[in-house]
């Protein structure tokens, strides 16, 4: 399949910590496409907000931060070690910062300022320009691309997706209790759902997708299936 002409544009949503970045990349590997983890630009964004004290007890100091945002420049670059891109916020790797708890904590209320979202998602447009492109995030198939070739909707069982962070984490090292995991994978959850600036929701046309008991070769294998049907009806 790889080396088709018919490039997709194939948008993955869903739940917190559910395996949508470990799937999209795989589908972006195997396909040749661009992997976006949209993710981790609301998380470098949270950084930012965080070391210039713009967060405090929950709340944000929105005006500043807007103020801010054309000084916050995201990039991502592939590094050979762990082969796969990596996060910059400034020029400076952040990819393990942004998966600490810490961010996870306030990354959802900076993900329900609306001009937050609207800078994001221009920037995230501009990666589909040429398609061929896997993207990840909560807003991809209603916002970003609302005519993706493929709509993936990911979701599982909130205390196996705790289980997967924490598991995730303490390897890293991080010091967490699966507690605190499963508190914020349900707390982003419910914000997410319900911002009134494009809220997580399914998009009429996904495919739900529920891993719960499907290790991470045989989603592949599943959504491989769907990416041909979809080539194979274009290529028609
Ligand atoms: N099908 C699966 N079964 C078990 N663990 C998985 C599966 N898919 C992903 N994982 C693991 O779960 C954790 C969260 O996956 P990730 O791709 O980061 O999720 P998301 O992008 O949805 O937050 C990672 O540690 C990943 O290795
Ligand atoms: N397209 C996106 C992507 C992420 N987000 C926000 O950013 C947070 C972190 O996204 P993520 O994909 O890194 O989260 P995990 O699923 O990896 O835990 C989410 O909980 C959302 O609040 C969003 O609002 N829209």
């Amino acid at each position: 399949m790889e080396g088709k002409k018919t490039k997709l544009v194939i948008a993955i949503d869903g739940f917190s910590s559910c395996g949508k970045s470990t799937m999209a990349k795989d589908i972006a590997k195997r396909m040749e496409y661009i992997y976006v983890d949209t993710g981790a630009m609301y998380r470098a964004v949270t950084l930012y907000a965080i070391r210039h004290q713009m967060i405090l007890e929950d709340e944000v100091s929105k005006e500043a931060l807007v103020q801010d945002l054309d000084k916050i420049v995201i990039t991502f670059q592939y590094d050979e070690n762990s082969k796969s891109n990596e996060t910059y916020l400034n020029g400076e790797n952040v990819e393990n910062e942004i998966r600490q708890l810490e961010v996870s904590n306030s990354v959802s209320l900076i993900a329900a300022i609306a001009e937050v979202r609207h800078h994001l998602v221009r920037l995230q447009q501009v990666f589909g320009n040429d398609s061929g492109v896997v993207m990840d995030g909560r807003d991809i198939g209603t916002v970003v691309f609302p005519n993706a070739d493929l709509k993936i909707f990911m979701t599982a069982d909130p205390m196996i997706r705790a289980k997967r962070r924490f598991d995730e984490l303490t390897e890293k090292g991080e010091m967490v209790s699966l507690e605190a995991i499963l508190a914020n994978v349900e707390k982003r959850d419910h914000i997410d759902q319900t911002r009134d600036e494009s809220p997580l929701v399914k998009a009429d046309d996904a495919i739900v997708l529920d891993n719960s008991h499907l290790t991470p070769k045989e989603q592949t294998a599943l959504v491989m299936q769907w990416i041909e049907d979809k080539i194979d009806k274009k290529d028609l």
